[in-house]
């Protein structure tokens, strides 16, 4: 069964959902997948207003970068992969009218998550740095692992494309989250270069072995197709802040 499908069947109808950062290197996987998704259909795209001339000359749909409160409201859901200061524009707009919002964007300061903390009183969000079911497993499996390896010294290493602007990663932060219940004061070492997706390793050192977990993206497909199950999910669920794991259902490692 597909992620979201025994929700899904609950809804009578398709959810609808707003796109911030449309025309980005994310927006535009989420817009493809969108395009065939059984029971999404993105009704407002949202885009800075120059991109909209670059991608469809002539007449163009896409809304400018102000929060257009009557595109919005005619969605179920944000769907945010941007920069901060858009998410942060959208998400006080989804709050005021009571609308989801799927948080992807990262680099977020401290105020900014707050917040959305406080945000989450009146709506369902999902921020998550990470959208991909498969991250969130392996992030399952590096909370597990720092468990068994406790006496080992841990450190994170992330290596992403030239373009990406936060470091470190939001991947990374959440994973020094995870590795640091048991242990604290986790470094993280930051790579940027050429096209690489994403990939993050934790090291588990010991004084004589090393123990490395790793997750490596070859494309982009996964954080996308991870951010539509969720949008879908969280439509049929209340108001709270969730993460990945929470809107999966998915239960915490032994
Ligand atoms: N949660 C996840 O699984 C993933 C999160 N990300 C995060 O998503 C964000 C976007 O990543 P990319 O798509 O690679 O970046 P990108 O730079 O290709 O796309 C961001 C887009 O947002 C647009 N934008 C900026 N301000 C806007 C506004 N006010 N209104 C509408 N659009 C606006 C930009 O013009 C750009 O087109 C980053 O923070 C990145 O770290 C990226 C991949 C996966
Ligand atoms: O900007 C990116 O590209 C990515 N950003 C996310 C992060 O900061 O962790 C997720 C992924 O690694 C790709």
């Amino acid at each position: 069964m597909r992620l979201g499908q025994a929700q899904h069947s609950q809804r009578a109808q398709d959810v609808l959902l707003s796109l911030a950062g449309y025309a980005g290197r994310m927006g535009a996987l989420i817009r493809t997948i969108l395009g065939r998704h059984q029971h999404a259909k993105l009704v407002a795209p949202l885009a800075m207003s120059g991109e909209c001339r670059r991608m469809a000359p002539g007449p163009c749909s896409i809304r400018a970068c102000h929060a257009d409160a009557r595109t919005i409201s005619a969605s179920d859901a944000v769907m945010d992969f941007s920069r901060p200061r858009c998410t942060m524009l959208y998400l006080r707009c989804a709050a005021a009218l009571r609308r989801r919002m799927v948080i992807g964007t990262t680099g977020l300061c401290q105020c900014e998550a707050s917040y959305a903390r406080t945000a989450a009183q009146r709506i369902g969000i999902l921020m998550s740095a990470n959208t991909s079911v498969g991250v969130t497993l392996f992030r399952m499996l590096c909370a597990y692992a720092a468990r068994l390896y406790a006496g080992y010294d841990f450190g994170i290493v992330e290596v992403h494309h030239r373009n990406k602007r936060d470091v470190p990663s939001g991947t990374a932060i959440a994973l020094r989250h995870c590795v640091e219940s048991t242990q604290h004061g986790v470094s993280i070492c930051s790579l940027r270069g050429g096209g690489v997706v994403g990939d993050h390793a934790v090291f588990f050192m010991g004084d004589s072995d090393v123990v490395v977990i790793e997750h490596r993206s070859t494309t982009r497909l996964h954080f996308a197709t991870g951010a539509v199950e969720a949008a879908v999910l969280l439509c049929a669920i209340g108001n709270g802040l969730y993460d990945m794991q929470g809107v999966l259902g998915l239960s915490t490692a032994p």
